[in-house]
């Protein structure tokens, strides 16, 4: 871009050019670069300067103009930090060839570049912008470096110009970066004629900043667009909070909330007329009274058409009850156990049942269950169970799967058996779709999936449309404990329908065992906890404290722990906040240091405030099945490599887990965080051998019974308590209130209310034992 300087008049700049960069993160374009200075209105004496910020490409021998501040950094003294720079380009003939011929334009040369200026003369530039045709009268200059000088002047001059546009609306280099790799040469375009639409597309782009574009652009406040990007932010936001839908009053409401309507120009009426339009186009659904994004609609309305689908399919099983009962008498036997009432149920009615819930807390057999339906299946089918004995994987009758990497493993290491995450199996294409579908759906006769409380409307619909008529369908889940992170509740939808046959499992076995974890949390899930419920036992302990003395209780539990020689990954903090005083992020700072202390043999890298070193224990938060990891998986990092080691001269950090390695650039470092305390939220469908639990009355609206159930019940071996007793029972008292607003259970009764299923729970045969038919 040929700098205006008239434009620029009021802000402080510094025009110069690269000396050498010292440093360069090229995935984030973040780099500090040293400057001899050629000219400045700023304050500043120097003949060198070092500039910091968010660059496209800053190539040696070109005067670029840079805006900023200056700031003075505690070890490198002054520096300017950018907020936009430009190219210069001189208008000089000598300028313009010394530009061309800069390393910038790959293959032009001091005899081509004044060619270019001989037969176009000082406007160049800008006549190669307009027209790149003008290139075919240069003599001599071949098609393909015409094109390319025309491709990277248009790149950098595209990027500087709406880097130069956004920061007039205050828009900083690094947002600038994301907008311009989203839009290209539209960005200008989009904002001016819609600034909402990077809200959506943008991730990080604030519907506020956005709003004040708008204004700024002379938007009115009762503009369209402005409303219904405000109704599909506030349905999108709403999501969080795991809602498939809002009402429309609350919708409305909601909206007017957001748009903030000083002089009462924008009224509910025309909130909702504008939902009737969204209505009208499908950018929304509305039905009987509520909204929903459309994919959350038919996520909940294709969810509950395949459940019928399979319902109405009957399995043909013709094994007579004698049978059965000798089969499963076999099967204790060689398990050496005698099932109870309620699991023998659950496993007689699974067989027989084409989809089947077995619910149940802790200890009370869902696995020993599980074991033994897969095995009666087997026997009744006079198949194997041992995947060895089958051709190829797809021979394979039997599916298990759970929503999460650490779940599936637990499957797999409870049964024996191969078990894969709902993504892997359905084939994630790293996108937005998934290999299985109602086109293309699983092989397989009986599909058994865990910890199915965790499953949201999006994935249940995914995983029922890759179901065939003839499979069995299990789900096995935990009602207590916390609902999917994403929207939706399926497991507590389907039990409170009693549409779907139910096996509930009470009776706790490994309460049998001695345990006081699984007795505590069935005290909670029974409402019948109390402090003198929390007396110290030899797999638990309450540790009484203050927030204030929360730190050094917990730090002193790892140091006593180490003493006693215990390997401290096996012990996991789990909180439900994040900041405050005993919040997860100060737990982490200081675990950090005590369990993998700074060290002139551990590599580092500092992003934020966050150091990684070799050595750290990390959690990833976010579903890359892509990369072969999920949510709440945790590994190690095991190696971190400097831009100039690795062939794609990037800074790379490898993330361990569990033996799979996976690279992360500096761009994905957003996706992890350190786990030497996580959130009760992400730790759902993991177990650990030690939970450290902190529990004190300032989380107060987070003390939840499903959160501290779900917390709890996560301990295998040990489980410790700190803070205030008060606390813990209030929270265990405190019922979530907040409804998730769904409409499955409505969706599934126009569907299945006609379809008669059998509800399990008190049937006669209970009392049958199958020793009578021994
Ligand atoms: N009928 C039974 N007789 C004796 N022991 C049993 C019986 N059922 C389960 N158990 C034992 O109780 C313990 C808990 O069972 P299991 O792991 O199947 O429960 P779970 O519901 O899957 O537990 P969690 O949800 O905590 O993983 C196991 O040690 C198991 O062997």
């Amino acid at each position: 871009m040929i700098l205006d300087e008239q434009s620029n008049t009021e802000q402080g700049f510094i025009k110069g050019e690269l000396l050498y960069m010292i440093f360069q993160n090229k995935s984030e374009h973040f780099s500090i670069a040293k400057i001899k200075v050629h000219d400045t209105n700023e304050n500043y004496k120097d003949k060198e300067i070092v500039v910091k910020g968010y660059f496209a490409n800053l190539q040696d021998a070109t005067v670029y103009c840079f805006y900023g501040d200056f700031e003075k950094h505690a070890k490198f003294g002054m520096q300017y930090q950018v907020k936009s720079y430009e190219t210069y380009i001189p208008d000089t003939k000598d300028g313009l060839i010394a530009y061309l011929s800069s390393d910038l334009f790959f293959g032009i040369g001091e005899k081509t570049a004044t060619k270019v200026v001989d037969v176009l003369g000082d406007s160049a530039i800008s006549k190669i912008l307009s027209n790149d045709e003008v290139l075919n009268d240069i003599p001599g200059l071949k098609k393909e470096k015409a094109e390319l000088l025309s491709k990277t002047l248009q790149e950098n001059q595209g990027f500087e110009h709406i880097v130069v546009y956004l920061s007039n609306y205050g828009i900083g280099l690094k947002m600038a970066q994301k907008i311009y790799q989203e839009y290209k040469d539209e960005a200008i375009d989009v904002l001016q004629n819609d600034p909402y639409q990077y809200v959506f597309d943008i991730e990080g782009f604030g519907f506020r900043t956005a709003d004040q574009i708008a204004q700024q652009n002379g938007l009115s406040l009762t503009h369209p667009n402005r409303i219904g990007a405000g109704c599909i932010y506030v349905l999108q936001k709403n999501i969080q909070d795991g809602h498939v839908y809002l009402p429309i009053d609350n919708c409305i409401k909601q909206v007017l909330d957001l748009l903030l309507n000083p002089e009462q120009s924008l009224t509910a009426d025309m909130v909702s007329n504008r939902l009737e339009d969204l209505n009208k186009d499908k950018t929304v659904i509305m039905k009987d009274g509520n909204v929903y994004l459309p994919s959350l609609y038919y996520a909940e309305d294709g969810f509950a058409s395949n459940i019928k689908r399979l319902m109405i399919k009957p399995i043909e099983q013709d094994t007579s009850m004698a049978e059965l009962m000798k089969i499963i008498g076999d099967i204790e036997e060689s398990e050496v156990l005698s099932y109870g009432k309620e699991q023998f149920n659950a496993i007689n009615h699974s067989l027989k049942s084409k989809l089947m819930i077995v619910t149940g807390g802790p200890g009370t057999g869902k696995t020993t269950v599980i074991k033994g339906i897969l095995k009666a299946y087997a026997a009744i089918h006079n198949i194997s169970t041992d995947p060895t004995d089958y051709d190829s994987e797809s021979d394979y009758p039997f599916i298990l799967t759970a929503p999460t990497g650490r779940a599936s493993k637990r499957l797999t290491e409870s049964t024996g058996l191969p078990a894969v995450t709902i993504h892997r199996l359905l084939g994630w294409d790293g996108r937005d779709g998934f290999e299985k579908n109602e086109n293309e759906q699983l092989s397989g006769k009986f599909l058994i999936i865990d910890e199915f409380s965790m499953v949201d409307i999006w994935l249940a619909n995914s995983l029922f449309k890759a179901i065939p008529d003839d499979m069995q369908v299990l789900l096995v889940g935990d009602e207590d404990q916390l609902p999917s992170v994403g929207p939706g509740q399926v497991l507590a939808d389907l039990l409170g329908s009693e549409l779907i046959p139910i096996v509930s499992l009470n009776e706790v076995y490994r309460q049998k065992e001695g345990s006081k974890i699984i007795q505590l949390a069935h005290l909670i899930k029974h409402d019948t906890c109390t402090e003198d419920s929390l007396i110290n036992d030899k797999d638990f302990s309450f540790i009484p404290c203050t927030e204030h003395q929360m730190i050094d209780v917990i730090t002193k539990v790892f140091h006593k722990a180490r003493d006693k020689g215990v390997e401290l990954r096996d012990i996991q903090v789990l909180a439900p906040m994040y900041r405050s005083q005993a919040g997860i992020t100060i737990i982490n700072q200081q675990l950090q240091t005590l369990v993998n202390p700074k060290s002139s043999t551990k590599r580092e890298v500092k992003t934020n405030d966050v150091v990684y070193r070799t050595g750290d224990k990390v959690l990833q938060l976010v579903n890359k099945p892509e990369n072969g990891v999920f949510n709440g998986d945790i590994g190690e990092v095991v190696a971190i490599f400097e831009e100039d080691e690795n062939v794609d001269h990037v800074e790379q950090l490898v993330i361990d887990f569990e033996g799979k390695e996976v690279v992360y650039e500096r761009k994905d470092y957003v996706n992890i965080m350190h786990a030497y305390c996580i959130s009760i939220h992400k730790s759902q469908g993991s177990e650990f051998p030690i939970v450290i639990m902190p529990v004190v009355s300032s989380y107060n609206r987070m003390l939840r019974k499903n959160l501290l159930y779900t917390a709890i019940t996560r301990s295998k071996k040990s489980l410790i308590i700190c803070g205030q007793q008060n606390a813990f029972i209030r929270g265990v008292s405190t019922l979530d209130t907040n409804r998730r607003y769904t409409t499955l259970p409505e969706q599934l009764n126009d569907r299945l209310q006609d379809i008669p299923i059998d509800m399990y729970e008190d049937e006669d045969e209970k009392e049958i034992s199958p020793y009578d038919f021994m």
